[in-house]
């Protein structure tokens, strides 16, 4: 589903480089929940940034779906993410001016999809991730634990192969934060969407099976746990 292999990579302001990432090697299954662990400046958003193809790396290849990112065009590259890779942001990302509903349906207008069909696709998954209630309202009028179930929804609309969600509790509080992360091992298990979820917080990795740290760069752990802590 996902291999990263022997990825490195150097950030490069006029003469001087900075190393972020050494030989990062791992591979995640479909249908595995992933949580990439490391502290403030341990290189995860530039791993994020690269398996999400937004840079190229120094060194080593990304494939997805058995496809290698990094010799993508741009254009390849736009198409790619659109159809293969759904994202979950902290910040939810969400369009003030549209619905919940006309949210979730956006990627599936770029996709062509007709409105009907967008429509329901849309209205399912807001039901299934508990905002069924909610789908005519503006994305200003839900907590912010609603709205990132929102930007969860939109993530799948498009069926991707896998789910890249940074800090996706970042900004909310400790029991909207428990309540998301259930709904994305749910989503996880019954749906058998792959995730891989960055994060800082201790406490959020330890709820998925595996955990993959990072520590200056070096891929320090890569561990499967017994099973989920609640
Ligand atoms: N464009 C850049 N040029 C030079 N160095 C960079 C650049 N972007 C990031 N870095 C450096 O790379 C290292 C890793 O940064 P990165 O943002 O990937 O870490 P992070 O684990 O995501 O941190 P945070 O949790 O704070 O976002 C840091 O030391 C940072 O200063």
């Amino acid at each position: 589903m996902l291999a990263v292999k022997h990825l490195s990579h150097r950030f490069r302001n006029g003469d001087e480089e900075t190393p972020v990432l050494h030989d990062i090697d791992f591979v995640v299954d479909k249908g595995e929940m992933v949580a990439l662990l490391g502290s403030s400046g341990s290189g995860k958003s530039t791993l994020l940034n690269l398996m999400a193809g937004l840079m190229k790396p120094t060194q080593g290849s990304i494939l997805i779906s058995g496809e290698s990112i990094e010799r993508m065009s741009e254009n390849q590259l736009a198409e790619f993410r659109r159809t293969h890779i759904g994202f979950i942001f902290q910040s939810y990302e969400l369009i003030p001016h549209l619905t919940v509903r006309e949210n979730v349906e956006l990627p599936l207008v770029f996709q062509g999809m007709k409105a009907k069909a967008r429509k329901d696709k849309a209205v399912a998954l807001l039901t299934k991730v508990g905002l069924g209630e909610k789908t005519e309202m503006f994305p200003s009028q839900l907590s912010g634990g609603q709205q990132q179930r929102v930007s969860i929804a939109r993530s799948l609309v498009t069926e991707p192969a896998i789910v890249f969600a940074d800090e996706p509790t970042g900004n909310l509080d400790t029991k909207t934060e428990k309540e998301i992360i259930d709904l994305l091992i749910e989503l996880n298990e019954s749906l058998q969407i792959t995730f891989v979820i960055v994060t800082h917080e201790l406490e959020v990795a330890r709820r998925t099976r595996r955990v993959i740290q990072l520590r200056d760069g070096f891929l320090v752990e890569d561990e499967l746990w017994a099973g989920e802590e609640q």
